[in-house]
């Protein structure tokens, strides 16, 4: 049985082919953020209140105007249909279960209609801006006639992360035997077999695009490289207000000066996001970049955080310094591919049950009522802990003895 983030994604590892583990996976260059976004939750301790009657624990919030159940939002990911047949559509229906956000990417490989169809969760739609700016305004009309609540524009996408295993593997969509992988996929056949009952395994929202029909498979960045648009600046936001009616959100907000911009063109929400460390490396853990936009929007904007949770004390810190929710990535994507909508239910339910545990043993029954108080924001370092490479994945960086993480 799974007990824990980790416990999925080692489950996700057996029953994937190593190229769809490692895209899910995937960091780039160095890895550097990817490790940051893990390692720099452990600068962030708690100071627990005792003798606090914990016997009813509220962990729910309210973002752009409504009530949610949990302050878990699923973010998007692109291609996740290729880690369980309609994955979209089961993450979904999951999200829906729990009372969760689903987040389709634009890259998807369920349609934006597919989707709506299939799950009751509140839904919202993250945009990448193409080129053909008829495609992108296409894109949000569907996204509108769908229902989708939000619309969520990418922001750290100008050009695609340079994700070097991806490139070692020849990844490409739809996924390609080639020599050099023919052993690994043979000893997953069990996906093999699964995909099999798969509608498509390319992005559904483009399925008629030229550059897909006329190519056997494409790869992953040259194809986005190719319709992205590197030109996208503060001015097309101004369009997609004119042209999306509902609250904008824009993720992958690094600094103060980028969200008090946000702030005064109205946007709604910011997602304090590295895009998982799959983008610019270097760029400093998600949580440590939080306090400087949530000092920034001053209330003006709600702020999420995404990148790095792998526990519910992740949620609540975050909370504590200032984020209404929080946005999963691979771990929801681990729970698919181990068990599709079983699985991503059970990580939602992993996160939850931890949110909850640890407002009990904080002495704050309602995660609402977090505020820095809960933490000690300058933990001394002979109480850091040593966390195993495995919890933080391939891109573990070595700790220097008796150091603290900035020194
Ligand atoms: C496999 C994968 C695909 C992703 N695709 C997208 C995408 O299409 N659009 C987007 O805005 N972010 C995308 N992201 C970034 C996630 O939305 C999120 O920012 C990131 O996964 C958060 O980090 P975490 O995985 O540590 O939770 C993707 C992430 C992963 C792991
Ligand atoms: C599949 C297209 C790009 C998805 C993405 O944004 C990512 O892999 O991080």
């Amino acid at each position: 049985m799974s007990v824990s983030i980790e416990d999925l994604r080692q489950r996700a590892r057996r029953r994937l082919p190593r190229t769809v583990f490692d895209y899910v996976e995937g960091a780039s260059d160095d890895g550097f953020t990817t490790a940051a976004n893990r390692r720099s939750f452990e600068r962030y301790l708690f100071r627990a209140r005792s003798l606090v009657d914990v016997s009813v624990i509220d962990h729910s919030t309210t973002l752009l105007g409504e009530r949610l159940a949990t302050p878990i939002i699923l973010g998007p990911t692109g291609l996740a249909g290729l880690l369980a047949p309609r994955g979209e559509e089961l993450a979904a229906k999951a999200a829906a279960s729990r009372g969760a956000v689903f987040t389709l990417s634009t890259m998807s490989i369920g349609t934006i209609e597919e989707v709506a169809a299939a799950s009751s969760a509140p839904l919202w739609f993250q945009l990448y801006v193409w080129k053909d700016r008829g495609v992108t305004q296409s894109l949000v009309e569907r996204a509108k006639a769908a229902g989708y609540r939000a619309l969520c524009l990418t922001v750290d996408v100008p050009v695609m992360g340079n994700r070097e295993q991806d490139r070692r593997n020849g990844f490409t969509v739809p996924p390609r035997l080639h020599f050099s992988n023919v052993m690994d996929v043979l000893r997953h056949l069990g996906w093999v077999l699964r995909m099999t009952s798969s509608p498509r395994a390319t992005f559904g929202n483009f399925v008629d695009h030229p550059a897909l029909t006329q190519a056997n498979a494409v790869g992953v960045a040259r194809f986005t490289n190719s319709q992205f648009d590197p030109a996208v600046t503060w001015k097309d936001v101004e369009w997609l207000r004119s042209i999306w009616p509902g609250p904008l959100v824009l993720k992958g907000i690094s600094c103060a000066e980028d969200a008090r911009k946000a702030v005064s063109l109205g946007v709604e929400a910011l997602v304090v996001s590295n895009h998982g460390g799959r983008q610019l490396d270097f760029l400093p853990a998600a949580i440590d970049v939080l306090p400087e936009v949530v000092d920034a929007v001053e209330g003006r904007s709600e702020v999420i955080l995404d990148g790095g949770i792998r526990r519910g004390s992740d949620i609540v810190k975050a909370i504590a310094l200032g984020a209404r929710a929080c946005m999963v990535g691979r771990p929801f994507l681990y729970g698919l591919a181990a068990n599709g909508r079983a699985g991503v239910e059970r990580a939602l339910d992993i996160l939850t049950s931890e949110v909850d545990r640890t407002l009990a043993l904080l002495g704050c029954p309602r995660l609402s009522e977090l505020d820095r108080s809960a933490l000690r924001l300058d933990a001394p370092a002979s109480l850091e802990r040593v966390t195993t490479s495995s919890h933080l994945g391939p891109h573990a960086l070595p700790r220097r003895a008796g150091g603290t993480h900035e020194s």
